[in-house]
């Protein structure tokens, strides 16, 4: 109270000066005091901080190190005996390439790569192991190929640093680019997927080989569904191709005229491949063909798609060993590419070729096919083909293989389901298959989730009916 009425009240002018002066002295020395403890925490509150970034940096760091699903000695001796050619010296076929296998856990990607290294190749596969459909399906093809010495790595072809690595440690001769975001119609589901693997990762992957030293060739799959809604039969190499139904089939053709930029400005050497809906053991789950087999076998219905005015639709079914025939004919006739130093030294070869069967097969002659040989009649739900990406019909023109490559597929829808079956050991005989399968599945299942949880990681070795079952009981529907 009686500073209150001092201050209001002054008895003497000076008084008040000197007193406010004190007061004020008092009230700066209090509000320097706050100031510099202010100051004081704010720097303790930056130190701290800056402390916590740079561990939450390192801790990030160390995590991707430890993380890392690559590098190191181990993994670089690993690379380069998977790398190393193994042909009998003095083999006709000569000293053998050094091949980089994209997709290597993938359905083609497999097969290639057994057959190259059947043949004394050497071969590295990459695999980004993604869920477009179950990745212990990609991760038995792995243990596969791994029993046969290929070496797959689990890494996306979007990693520039891997790829520079890759061609750090190994000179690759050649590069088999069959990574790639597959299926037409789910491109309406996941537009990105395509982009980033079809697009993105092409270049990722030709930025690498443009500046390998030496530059590798390079063959690649394109697909039977660039010529789009060309109706001009049989599809030829030089028909319209700017007529895309779907986005799947728009960043194929996009990595055509890609790799055309490289083949013109680097001087690689490209082949691309149209592939014409390839099948067979190991195959893709959302197929057509694997998902009706699934369904049959579960006597689940089927959705059989109709062009308009009731037209069937038909594709020009590709058995894949004949496929495999087409790419490993590619990489021995692949010229060499001419760059160095990210350089062109000359003009290096630029070849489109259609991989197909010549002879379209309808999807219900698909179905009835599939019936005779599982011995179980499709239920079947007949639609109007959605506007989801489909074309009416493919059918491959393969003179340009046949003769640059000896292309020359033998295998019939027919013949080629029967293999798939009975890879499997699916035949007329076998009628307890299904049980096996299912009850193979089962113990299957129980002992990958087993395995995952005390070592991260799944190690398969499959007998036959376990594979069935995996196929045909665990697989998404498209
Ligand atoms: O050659 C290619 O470039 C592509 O081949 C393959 O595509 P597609 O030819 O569409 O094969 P696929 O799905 O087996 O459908 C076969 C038929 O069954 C019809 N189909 C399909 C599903 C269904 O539920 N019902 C149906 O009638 C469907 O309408 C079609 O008529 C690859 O998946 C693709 O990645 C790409 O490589």
């Amino acid at each position: 109270m009686r500073v209150l009425e001092d201050d209001m009240f002054p008895s003497t002018p000076g008084k008040v000066k000197i007193e406010r002066a004190t007061a004020m002295n008092r009230q700066l020395h209090r509000c320097f005091a706050s100031t510099s403890t202010m100051f004081l925490w704010a720097l303790f509150l930056v130190a701290m901080t800056a402390s916590y970034l740079s561990f939450q940096s390192f801790v990030d760091t160390s995590s991707k190190y430890f993380a890392a699903s690559w590098g190191g000695l181990h993994w670089e001796r690993q690379i380069r005996a998977s790398a190393a050619p193994r042909r009998p010296p003095g083999s006709a076929a000569g000293a053998g390439m050094s091949v980089l296998v994209t997709g290597a856990a993938g359905f083609v990607g497999t097969h290639c790569s057994l057959a190259l290294r059947k043949r004394g190749d050497g071969v590295v596969g990459i695999d980004n192991f993604n869920s477009y459909y179950d990745p212990s399906l990609k991760k038995a093809r792995r243990s596969l190929l791994a029993s046969h010495g290929v070496f797959v790595i689990e890494g996306d072809i979007n990693d520039g640093r891997l790829l520079a690595k890759l061609f750090d440690v190994v000179p690759f001769t050649h590069v088999l680019h069959l990574a790639a975001q597959a299926g037409v119609r789910y491109a309406m589901e996941n537009p990105a997927s395509y982009v980033h693997s079809n697009i993105a990762g092409l270049v990722t992957l030709l930025e690498a080989c443009k500046d390998a030293d030496p530059q590798p060739a390079i063959v690649w799959a394109s697909s039977s569904s660039v010529y789009g809604l060309n109706d001009k039969v049989p599809f030829t190499e030089s028909d319209r191709t700017d007529q895309p139904a779907s986005l799947y089939a728009a960043t194929k053709k996009a990595g055509e005229e890609i790799t055309h930029t490289y083949n013109h400005i680097y001087g690689l050497s490209i082949t691309g491949l149209r592939f014409f809906t390839v099948y067979g053991p190991w195959g893709r789950p959302d197929m057509a063909y694997f998902s009706f087999t699934r369904n049959i076998l579960q006597g689940k219905p089927i959705t059989v798609y109709r062009g308009k005015n009731r037209v069937d639709l038909a594709r020009d079914f590709t058995y894949i060993d004949d496929i495999v025939k087409g790419c490993l004919g590619s990489l021995d006739t692949a010229g060499k590419s001419t760059g160095t130093g990210g350089k062109k030294r000359g003009p290096a070869p630029y070849r489109i070729f259609n991989l197909g069967n010549t002879s379209p097969v309808t999807v219900p002659n698909l179905v009835s096919i599939l019936e005779k040989h599982l011995r179980v009649k499709a239920k079947k739900n007949v639609v109007e083909m959605p506007g989801n990406g489909d074309v009416p019909f493919t059918h491959a023109n393969i003179s340009l293989a046949r003769q640059q490559l000896g292309y020359k597929p033998t295998t019939n829808l027919d013949v080629g389901l029967k293999k798939f079956f009975s890879y499997y050991g699916y035949t007329r005989g076998s009628k307890n298959l299904m049980f096996f399968g299912i009850l193979g599945g089962i113990l299957f299942l129980g002992e990958g989730r087993e395995e995952e949880e005390s070592n991260g990681e799944q190690h398969f070795s499959l007998p036959f009916p376990f594979i069935f079952s995996m196929l045909f009981c665990k697989f998404r529907s498209p």
